[in-house]
């Protein structure tokens, strides 16, 4: 296997990589951006192999959009989830815009008909200090470590730029028993809360008070209102600072008129609530216990909302229930044709579809075209600013 090898990128795509071609081959190369040379160590793929992937090292020929990396640990052989931060930020939301448009067009035959658009704050902010969420493992010193990306090995993290303040301090301060799973929580972007294997943590020690929080705070603001709710710290939560103030604004002016909704991949009641609380009839479906559980706690003075725990797919095909709106929020791999079948028999007309991957999204619209439901309009957002993630709202309607 080549170690190094000199190469004219191409354009970018899905997953954080740019592509290029060395002897006949694919190499799918990272840290690199489209119209450069570089030299790229390869880090997969031997003689045989059809596909490389490789890790741009020194660049010979710069792009315009190139800038000094923000987070340079996370950077060529370093650890993952910063793999835009050589780019300069207008440049990473055109970058995910292109394989948005990219996946529109090869996986539902359809023009991705909206743009990237930054969360509030995140021009000012340079595209850092947005995670409200991190998880290390602690390494055998004690301090708070992170995996390098498609390696075995871990790195101690000198650094957290992405994370906000409280966050990266929490984590980087911290000495942890050695291999424990370590995550830091700071809701509404506020002081940061520590759980070590899933345990409260407090003052360098496991809180072993039987009364011990495990639920942060969050609320959410928009527009058209302003909803507090309790969630697990390990649970899920949308973990961009302002993304649950941007996707609630969303939901609620997507659904329309509708008096029915069915909130799908319901998580902790994020847009349950705000949608119960106009008075809008909701069944809220979420399969992990604990957020279901969350749900219900946050809906309790809400009697329109009616909260199930159970798999989306099992609970739609066997209660058959009917609606005006379904809002679909489901995780990296989309919904799939069988939920999708199962949608269409809500007898739904409007449906608010809530991305985080463009190729899942963009083959579920294929899915949903077969349904008789037409994509009316989409808009991304950059909630994820240095790594190649986009979230994508997306409304349809029944033709
Ligand atoms: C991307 S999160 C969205 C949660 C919520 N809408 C929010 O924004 O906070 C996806 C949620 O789907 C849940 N989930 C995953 N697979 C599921 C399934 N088959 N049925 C129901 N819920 C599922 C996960 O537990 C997670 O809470």
């Amino acid at each position: 296997m080549a170690e190094l090898v000199r190469l004219d990128v191409g354009k970018v795509a899905h997953g954080g990589h740019c592509v290029a071609r060395h002897e006949g081959r694919v190499v799918f190369v990272r840290h690199a951006l489209p119209g450069e040379v570089v030299m790229a160590r390869v880090t997969e793929g031997g003689d045989d192999a059809r596909m490389w992937r490789a890790d741009a090292v020194e660049v010979l020929e710069a792009s315009p959009d190139r800038v000094p990396s923000v987070w340079p640990e996370a950077g060529p052989g370093g650890i993952g989830g910063g793999e835009l931060a050589h780019v300069a930020l207008p440049a990473q939301r055109r970058w995910k815009l292109d394989v948005l448009r990219e996946s529109f067009e090869r996986f539902a035959r359809v023009e991705f008909p909206g743009e990237v658009a930054p969360a509030p704050g995140d021009d000012a902010r340079g595209g850092l200090r947005w995670r409200t969420r991190a998880t290390a493992t602690a390494g055998p010193d004690g301090r708070a470590s992170m995996h390098l990306h498609r390696g075995d090995g871990m790195r101690p993290l000198g650094a957290l730029p992405i994370a906000v303040e409280a966050v990266e301090r929490a984590l980087l301060d911290g000495r942890f028993p050695a291999g424990s799973r370590v995550a830091a929580v700071a809701p509404g972007g506020g002081e940061a809360r520590l759980l070590v294997d899933g345990r409260p943590w407090r003052g360098g020690r496991a809180d072993t008070r039987p009364n011990a929080p495990r639920r942060v705070r969050e609320s959410v603001e928009t527009p058209q209102g302003r909803w507090d709710y309790q969630v697990d710290a390990a649970g899920f939560w949308q973990v961009h600072v302002e993304a649950p103030h941007v996707l609630v604004e969303q939901v609620l002016s997507r659904v329309g008129e509708a008096d029915v909704v069915l909130d799908l991949y319901a998580g902790a009641g994020l847009f349950t609530v705000p949608l119960a609380s106009q008075g809008r009839s909701v069944t809220s479906v979420e399969a992990d216990a604990g957020a279901s559980r969350d749900a219900r706690r946050n809906a309790h003075a809400l009697p329109s909302a009616g909260i199930v725990h159970a798999d989306t797919r099992r609970f739609l095909e066997t209660q058959r229930p009917t609606a005006d709106a379904v809002v679909l929020d489901p995780p990296r791999s989309g919904a799939g044709a069988r939920t999708l079948a199962a949608v269409d028999a809500t007898a739904a007309r409007r449906l608010v579809y809530v991305a985080c991957d463009p190729v899942a999204l963009a083959r579920d619209v294929a899915l949903l075209a077969g349904h008789g439901f037409r994509l009316v309009e989409a808009q991304a957002f950059d909630l994820f600013p240095m790594t190649h993630h986009v979230e994508t709202v997306a409304t349809f309607e029944r033709s």
